[in-house]
Parts: C-alpha cells; structure tokens; sequence
C-alpha cells in the first residue's frame, strides 16, 4: 500500500537545523546477522527499528534466534543452528541486506527455507547468491529463474572452502559470505573475478564488525579468506545513520543554510560519512564540533566531480543537490545502482527531468546540467533514498508533491515528521 500524496516542504530561506539520527541499518543488520551466529547472547543498544531490520529479525526469528527488546535496546540469543526444522517462509521485502546476508544462514539449518519478497526484489540481482552456494554445495531449488522466489534446503552444515564469484553487481553477495564464513565447516575462501566490487566501504564495516566478534579474517587484492571457529557474542551500541544523515545535509545545502547532525561518529565505516567530503566539493563549510557535523552552505553551489562507486546509495541525494548547482555535475562508477530498489540512474534521470531539468544518463553514471527547475508531482518507485532526494528538491523548488513518501519507513520510520520539523 502506497501512502497519499506528499506536499514536500518549499523552503525560500535558509534553513538553520539540528537533527539527531536513527540508527544505521547496515550495522543493525550485520550486528543482528553476527549475534544470530554468535557464541553467546549480544546486547544491540540503539538498533534502527524499521522496516528492513524488522524484516532481518523477523527472518533470524523464524531460524531459531530469539531477539528481545524495546526501541532502545534488543537482546538476541543465538538458536541452536544445524537442528532439523519444519519448512518456514522468509519475506525480505525489498532489503538487499536481507535477501542476500539470510540465504547464506538459512543453508545452516537441516530443512526448506523458502526465501522471497515484494515484487520488485523479484527483478534485483540474485544470481550470485543462488550459484554461490551450490557451489559450496547447498541445494537451492530455483526453478531456474536466478531470482526470487527460491527455495533454500539446508542440510545443516556447509563445509565452505576456496569459492569464486563476482560481486560486481553488489557487495552484499561478498559481505553474505565473509558474515556466515566463521560457521561453515572450512571457513570460507573468496575470491572476486569481475568488474570491480563497488561499496567498498560497506565491504570494510563487514570486516570491521567480524574482526570485533574475534573472527579471524585476511584480505588481499579481490581475495577475502575467513577462518573457520566461534564468532564471539559482542554488546554493540548502533552509530547514526549518516547515509540517511545526508538527506539533512542536502537539505541546508539546497537552502544556502546552516546543519548540525548530533553525535556523528569519529571514526567510522559507514558510506556516509563521505558526505563530509561531497558537501565541501559542492562549496560548503564543514567542521566538527564536540561531538557534531555542523555544515555551512556557501551562497552558490558549485558542480561537482564525484566517483560514488564505493558509496553509491548517496547517489539520488546527491544528484539532487547537483540539480540546483550552478554548474555542471558527474557523478560516476555507479553502474551497479541499476539493481538496487529502483534502476537508480534511470529514476533520477526521469524525476530531475520533470522538474525542468537535464540530465544525461550513461552506463554507470550521470550528468547533471544546471537548469532553472520548477514544481512537479515526484515518483520514488518504492525508493526510499529516492523519496528523500524528492523531499530535497522540494525544500529548494516550490509546489513539489511526492508519491508514497512513507516508502522512507524502509530504513528512517518517522523521517516525514522529521523532515516537517527541519524544513520549518
Ligand atoms: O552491505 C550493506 O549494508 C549495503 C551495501 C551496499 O549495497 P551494494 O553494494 O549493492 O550497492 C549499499 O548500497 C546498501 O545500501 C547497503
Ligand atoms: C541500496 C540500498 O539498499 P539495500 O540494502 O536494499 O540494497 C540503499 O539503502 O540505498
């Protein structure tokens, strides 16, 4: 179900904000993944509660893991894996970090594990994940589609060991093995044969958050090897959410305004943080202060020359601000976002365009032109970085509407009102 029409909030003056974040959903994710496999119960503090880290609970739950809690703080209590259990059916929405970090798990357990998701997951790339682990020897029955829906039969164990794939078309096919690797009867061995492996930064927190749990991992060029053995129950407190951060960040830079983001981690593998980097290339000032962000706009945005290939999901935010610079933007090395919730460089191309617009879309990236933009209904394709890009471009352009703005509940439940209270 979709939400109703949105009137984004036009924001003439500069806005001058404070704003606090909800959780990362790439560290809830991973920390709930680690801790269903850990040695013991782990202690998440400030998890992200939304849609897709309900979906990866719901999907450790049905695996036997017990997750307890309140917003504040889940406890998850690892189930007892390689048992025998009755046929159960994992929905993964349209969360990549679901769809591919569960099948790998799944093949744990000693019965069917049937895996699927909204429409649209039926058309994101899966192909790796279902040829991964035959190779590793689990049975995954398909009906030769290479996509959802598809049946994992576990047989209780995997004996892992040396594998090849290409990750080109996403990360997460590498982090699902590197994250189950420790639990398998040989650990894992992978090496990369393609493209280059984009999200590198997403691939590092994987490695971040093993190395934490005591799991023994190495790494050299396009070969990652995890040793088999225990992966160690760990209590964790969730960083912010710095890639949903941006859409703030995007918002004072589009009003020529001023953003402080409350408690932005140090030292940090999280895409986001690279926002510091893209806000200072479109001319703002950005700075640290105790424990904040506080980003000043300069007056006139310049274009800018990004490679987004290792943080490619800041690319539809990103894009939007590039659409009221006042010269020219490349964003490039983001081939692969044509597989995440929507084909992103389609969908930004066809948004920024109805506005008044022009952008060139190439293989793996886009050129945005600098055009005087006016008021348009916005689609976001149940995108929610595509529905916080529209929220921006409506902050600078007046009478934006947004179709489904509530598909933003995929990772940020509540940002509408958040975004209301920034925008006023
Ligand atoms: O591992 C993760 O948590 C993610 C990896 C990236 O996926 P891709 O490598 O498919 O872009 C990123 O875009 C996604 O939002 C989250
Ligand atoms: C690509 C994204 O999500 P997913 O985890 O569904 O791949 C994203 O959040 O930008």
């Amino acid at each position: 179900m979709t939400s109703p029409l949105w009137a984004a909030p036009f924001r003439p003056d500069p806005v001058d904000a404070t704003v606090s974040l909800p959780g990362s959903k790439s560290q809830t994710n991973r920390a709930l993944i680690l801790s269903a496999l850990a040695d013991g119960p782990s202690r998440l503090t400030r998890p992200l509660v939304s849609r897709d880290t309900t979906l990866m609970a719901d999907a450790l739950r049905a695996l036997g893991t017990g997750i307890d809690g309140d917003e504040d703080a889940w406890t998850v209590t690892p189930g007892a894996w390689g048992g025998r259990q009755e046929p159960v059916r994992i929905d993964v929405g349209l969360a990549g970090t679901v769809m591919r970090f569960v099948p790998p798990v799944a093949a744990l357990v000693d019965g069917d594990v049937e895996i699927d998701g909204d429409e649209y997951a039926r058309q994101r790339p899966m192909a790796t994940t279902i040829s991964s682990l035959r190779a590793l020897g689990v049975t995954i029955d398909d009906a030769g589609r290479g996509t959802m829906p598809f049946t994992v039969r576990g047989a209780g164990h995997v004996l892992g060991g040396p594998i090849t794939i290409d990750a080109s078309a996403s990360s997460q096919f590498l982090s699902a093995l590197l994250l189950v690797g420790a639990r398998y009867d040989d650990g894992i061995d992978v090496r990369h044969d393609g493209p280059p492996v984009p999200s590198a930064t997403h691939v590092q927190m994987t490695l971040t958050e093993l190395r934490r749990r005591g799991v023994t991992v190495t790494e050299s060029a396009d070969r990652w090897v995890v040793a088999p053995g225990p992966v160690a129950a760990y209590d964790t407190t969730i960083e912010p959410d710095l890639s949903n951060a941006g859409a703030f960040v995007a918002g004072a830079l589009v009003t020529g305004g001023r953003v402080r983001v409350r408690h932005w981690p140090r030292d940090t593998d999280q895409a986001g943080d690279r926002w510091r980097e893209i806000a200072r290339a479109f001319g703002a000032d950005v700075g640290i202060d105790g424990d904040d962000l506080v980003v000043s706009a300069p007056d006139t945005l310049s274009g800018v020359s990004l490679d987004l290939r290792d943080e490619g999901e800041l690319t539809p935010v990103v894009a939007a601000v590039a659409a009221t610079a006042s010269g020219v933007s490349t964003l490039t090395g983001i081939a692969h976002l044509r597989g995440h919730e929507t084909d992103r460089l389609a969908a930004i191309t066809a948004e920024i365009t109805r506005m008044g617009g022009e952008v060139d879309e190439h293989p793996d990236g886009l050129t945005i032109h600098p055009r005087p933009l006016h008021g348009a209904e916005l689609q976001t394709y149940a995108d929610h970085r595509m529905a916080h890009a529209a929220a921006v471009l409506g902050l600078a352009v007046k009478d934006v509407r947004v179709h489904d703005v509530a598909t933003t509940a995929k990772t940020y439940p509540g940002f509408e009102q958040d975004w209301q209270r920034f925008a006023s």
